[in-house]
């Protein structure tokens, strides 16, 4: 699905969080936007799925394949979230429900679109449960979320997100809690499934090394407002903006960028 998003404002109290972004997303695009924290991305995101907190003021477009999202009844926002749209969040400790097995959860979106038998549920969540790359799955599904490991976890958020295909899969920081391996994973599980999916994706960190190794495009954010954008691979070799440079600098020093982006080897596997 295309997402075109066009002088995207917040305001909470008198400030404006997120200051007239735009950016364009095409069918089956992968989409970066990268800042430090605090420069309005998980806000941005929020918008798009119209999950502000009551606080906040929005004005602009957001538009997902010609349908106006902006001022769309939340009914059809809650509709379009459990289908159209997929999210992942940081931190999958919090995302998910301690108190409900993880196969449950996982099926949850596809029991509340489609009428499914209890068995039926259980097998759509086993089958999810195989597809993001869980191990044993017709076992795994019986277990509740502390029982898992914290890759294992993202890996539940990220099957409760695609459960019903979505045409575009935003992403909030999804790896940022996991450990550099547990990263290199579910950047690939990332890869294989908008690939498998042709969905879009929206992936929103403030890892440089982490979005070159997703996104082939990106905007760049400071003080809620896109201060650069472009194909990653000039961004990352080429950065115009001194915030750019700095998150550039900040990604080789820590190593986690040796080559730029666009090689693959950004992050280590
Ligand atoms: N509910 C809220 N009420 C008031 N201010 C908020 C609220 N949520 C966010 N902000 C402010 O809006 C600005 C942008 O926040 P946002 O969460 O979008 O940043 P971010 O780039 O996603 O940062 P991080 O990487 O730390 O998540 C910040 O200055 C933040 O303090």
């Amino acid at each position: 699905m295309a997402l075109t998003v066009t002088d995207l404002t917040v305001t909470i109290g008198d400030r404006a969080v997120v200051d007239t972004v735009t950016f364009a997303v095409p069918d089956g695009g992968r989409f970066g936007i990268i800042g430090e924290s605090g420069s309005g991305k998980t806000l941005t995101a929020l918008a798009v799925t119209g999950l502000l907190p009551a606080s906040a003021s929005v004005t602009g477009s957001v538009d997902l394949d010609g349908r106006e999202l902006l001022g769309a009844s939340e009914r059809e926002l809650a509709r379009i979230r459990g289908d159209a749209i997929g999210m992942v969040f940081q931190e999958p400790r919090t995302a998910l429900n301690p108190l409900r097995r993880v196969g449950r959860q996982m099926s949850e979106p596809l029991r509340l679109h489609y009428r499914l038998s209890r068995g039926q549920a259980r097998q759509a969540a086993v089958d999810l449960a195989a597809r993001v790359g869980l191990p044993e799955p017709d076992r795994i599904v019986d277990r509740y979320p502390h029982e898992l490991s914290g890759g294992q976890r993202q890996r539940v958020g990220i099957a409760i997100a695609v459960a019903c295909n979505p045409g575009l899969l935003i992403a909030d920081e999804p790896t940022t809690a996991l450990d550099v391996t547990v990263q290199a994973a579910i950047l690939d599980l990332f890869d294989r499934l908008v690939a498998e999916q042709s969905s879009s994706l929206v992936f929103i960190t403030h890892n440089l090394a982490v979005l070159a190794r997703v996104c082939t495009d990106v905007v760049v954010m400071a003080g809620g407002r896109v201060i650069e954008s472009g194909p990653t691979t000039r961004v990352v070799n080429a950065p115009e903006h001194p915030v750019t440079r700095g998150l550039v600098a900040a990604a080789r020093a820590t190593g986690l960028a040796p080559g730029g982006a666009g090689t693959g080897t950004v992050v280590g596997r």
